[in-house]
């Protein structure tokens, strides 16, 4: 695992069987309407490859770049637009794709930049959330797991950059941030 790692929370076989769950739930509450997945880069790229070929539903995908955390552990509650979306939202049924909720103050200022743009439908679906860590109370429909509220890497999430290629979700030891 590496000295940086403390240990592995959520295994690639877990987020594989549950990212088939959610897609299915998706699949059915769509209909077969096409849906326009919006990642949200960096760290939802291993969710959004996995999540659109889970699913049947016909789907478009587009991508923004917000960032709020910057090289740190802690939200800093500025949320800045680094990549806008390339598609015109308006009317279209959008699932935006997230790898983690953990303040929600990201979810919270997205929900409310894309809701602005009228699209007909504006879902979320995020593998993780921290359940104790919310500074706002947002209802998201699809959730991977509810994980307790440490500082986690792997599958799309990072610490300066580094581990977003870990197959797995795992939590850092705390001499990698000075814990
Ligand atoms: O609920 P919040 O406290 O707002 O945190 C969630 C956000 O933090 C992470 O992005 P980050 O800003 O680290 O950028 P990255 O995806 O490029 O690593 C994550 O991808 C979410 O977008
Ligand atoms: N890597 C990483 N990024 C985050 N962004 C918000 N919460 C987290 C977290 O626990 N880990």
């Amino acid at each position: 695992m590496g000295d940086d790692l403390r240990s592995v929370l959520i295994t690639k076989e877990q987020i594989d069987a549950r990212l088939a769950e959610l897609a299915s739930g998706i699949d059915e509450a769509y209909g077969g309407r096409e849906l326009l997945l919006v990642g949200v880069l960096k760290g939802a790229v291993m969710v959004m490859a996995d999540l659109a070929r889970a699913l049947s539903s016909p789907v478009t995908m587009d991508w923004m770049a917000v960032s709020s955390y910057g090289a740190g552990t802690q939200s800093s509650g500025v949320v800045r637009i680094l990549k806008d979306l390339d598609t015109d939202i308006k009317g279209k049924d959008v699932l935006i794709v997230e790898d983690i909720i953990d303040s929600g103050l990201t979810l919270s200022w997205l929900l409310s930049n894309l809701g602005s743009r009228e699209p007909a439908s504006l879902g979320v679906c995020t593998l993780l959330r921290k359940p104790d860590a919310a500074k706002v109370d947002i209802d998201v429909r699809w959730v991977g797991f509810d994980i307790p509220s440490e500082f986690v890497v792997g599958y799309g999430l990072d610490y300066a950059e580094k581990y977003r290629n870990l197959p797995f979700v795992g939590t850092l030891a705390p001499h990698v941030y000075g814990g």
